[in-house]
């Protein structure tokens, strides 16, 4: 007698998170031992630093450094146990990984909003190779597609003297904060200007 056919098994719906994961784990699969790494701010850029700080404890890779792009990678990357330096000691990276905020179909890309730009264009412009990680969720037809914004960020120092002319200019453009009713977010001590 033949087997009962068996139904198929019901196809894993996985979360926005796990996509993430599986992307940043296999950016990590061009991490090898010995390389300074630039070391992204945000979710994607958090699993990578997880799936790193995990090889390094299981010694299938070695002698890493990490360069973060903001306070919050580097206490995330000190608590899993990555050696970090910084851009004065290493002026060259050899990978950095990081996720995007949106990419339209001509690759150019928005990075920054989560208020790391600064940080993440220095560390990221001295990299050998650079993966950003772009989930469907970045993908837009035309920058400012996801209804985010393009950041500017503004160093606190005399940054009065820029609302006269140049704030004021863009001020149409201007995307509310609505959590702090103001259109700076303040992160790593810069104000986050956000236009759209
Ligand atoms: O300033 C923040 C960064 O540009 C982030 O890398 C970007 O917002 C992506 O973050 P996430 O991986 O959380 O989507």
């Amino acid at each position: 007698m033949e087997a009962p056919i068996q139904a198929p098994p019901p196809p894993t719906i996985l979360t926005e998170d796990e996509l993430k994961k599986i992307d940043a784990y296999k950016a990590v699969e061009f991490v090898e031992s010995g390389m300074v790494l630039g070391l992204g701010t945000g979710s994607i850029a958090k699993h990578a630093d997880d799936r790193i700080a995990e090889l390094l404890h299981q010694g299938k890779l070695t002698n890493i450094i990490g360069i973060p792009t903001s306070k919050k990678t580097q206490e995330q990357a000190i608590s899993l146990g990555i050696p970090l330096s910084d851009l004065d000691k290493h002026l060259i990276l050899d990978l950095a990984i990081d996720g995007a905020d949106e990419v339209d179909p001509y690759l150019n890309l928005v990075k920054g909003c989560g208020g790391s730009l600064l940080r993440e264009k220095m560390v990221e412009s001295a990299f050998k190779k650079f993966i950003v990680i772009v989930d469907q969720t970045k993908l837009v037809k035309n920058l400012g597609g996801t209804g985010g914004a393009v950041p500017i960020e503004v160093v606190p120092f005399c940054w009065k003297l820029l609302k006269p002319g140049y704030i004021d200019c863009l001020k149409k453009n201007l995307k509310l904060d609505v959590s702090r009713n103001f259109v700076f977010v303040e992160r790593m001590e810069n104000h986050l200007l956000l236009t759209i």
